[in-house]
């Protein structure tokens, strides 16, 4: 018998706070005064933790526990070591009498996930070169939808740095998002939902859309429905250049959804320069300028993220400009590149 599972048989789990408690607990008339969405039905806590698979005898870190509810269902899976991370300071007590159930199994931590360095908090024997199989680690959460979304952005960009939860090797992920967006993070090429998140997800992970959580399920009932997504970092990623550069390509191209593609392309140039950078970029990366940008495969993203890294090479201030930067800064670029257009044309051919 593993040790997990012998001290998964003494554990004693209190149980899980009820709708009436969390009322008492909070002194709150309605849930929806704390703006979450709490899962307490263990059928789906169970199905959201076998969706990251097998945890036991692993490291599992969950985001934004709550009350416990799928707290619950990582301890009875047995992992070797649960860190909980919580924002809401008011829900301490209730995951204080987990972690006293859980044989030492459980750690709970007050902090915001958004700013929080995972990349010590996992046990060194657990590190895995990148090149090797994901290690025995997972991060494992339903956060509110306004946290999810930007806290994937910046997971991506650890991830293509090895840093936080990455320090240790290809971690998984298994999350909740608005079921929209999880859509969106697996769309494909031609699809109504391919867009910015669907080329970045899929450009460093693996993206499996596991399942869908109808919104009655939670308490309140959120207005939509719910996607529970895994993502398992790739070992190379399609576009192997910086994370920001391929960021800011990919926006600026999917700033025109419904236009031909160069049309966002050429926004990366100031003004004065635009139409001709844009038409160079396209040649140099072999790319039809007339597809929209949902047409675009990832390997095409690859090349003309190339294509603008050789232009900006040639004149690396071009790195720097962006057509959404404050009216003042843009105009000093577009004024820039308008005096030296001025000088080229002056030159007698
Ligand atoms: C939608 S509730 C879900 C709670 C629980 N996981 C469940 O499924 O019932 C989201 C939880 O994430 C916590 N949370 C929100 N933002 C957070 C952040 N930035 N860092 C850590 N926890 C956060 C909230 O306090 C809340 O407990």
């Amino acid at each position: 018998m593993s040790v997990a599972r012998s001290v998964q048989e003494t554990m004693r789990l209190p149980p899980l706070p009820t709708i009436k408690d969390i009322l008492r607990l909070y002194r709150l008339r309605a849930l929806r005064q704390l703006s979450q969405n709490f899962l307490l039905d263990q059928r789906l806590t169970d199905k959201i933790v076998k969706a990251a698979g097998n945890i036991r005898n692993s490291e599992v870190c969950e985001v934004g526990p709550g009350p416990g509810g799928i707290t619950r269902s990582i301890l009875n899976r047995g992992p070797s070591q649960l860190i909980v991370i919580e924002k809401d300071r008011r829900f301490k007590p209730v995951l204080d009498l987990l972690e006293e159930s859980s044989n030492q199994c459980m750690k709970v931590i007050l902090g915001d996930v958004m700013n929080f360095d995972m990349s010590k908090i996992f046990s060194e024997n657990k590190r895995q070169e990148w090149e090797d199989c994901p290690p025995h680690i997972h991060i494992i959460g339903n956060l509110p939808f306004s946290v999810s979304t930007p806290l994937i952005i910046r997971w991506l960009q650890a991830m293509s740095e090895r840093k936080n939860a990455w320090s240790y090797g290809r971690t998984r992920l298994t999350l909740t998002f608005q079921k929209e967006v999880g859509e969106r993070m697996v769309a494909d090429i031609m699809s109504a939902q391919r867009c910015r998140l669907s080329v970045m997800c899929q450009n460093w992970c693996t993206v499996e859309h596991k399942f869908i959580i109808p919104g009655r399920a939670f308490i309140p009932k959120p207005e939509v429905d719910v996607s529970v997504v895994r993502f398992t970092p790739l070992v190379q990623p399609q576009i192997p250049l910086p994370f920001k550069l391929v960021e800011k390509v990919v926006r600026n191209i999917f700033g025109f959804r419904q236009k031909y593609s160069i049309r966002g392309a050429e926004t990366l140039f100031p003004v004065p320069v635009r139409k001709q950078l844009g038409k160079e970029m396209y040649s140099l990366a072999d790319v039809n300028p007339l597809t929209r940008p949902f047409q675009l495969t990832i390997e095409e993203f690859g090349r003309l993220c190339q294509a603008y890294c050789s232009i900006c090479d040639r004149d690396p201030r071009l790195y720097k400009y962006n057509h959404r930067a404050a009216t003042e800064e843009r105009e000093h670029f577009d004024n820039l590149y308008d005096e030296e257009q001025d000088l080229i044309e002056d030159v007698p051919h």
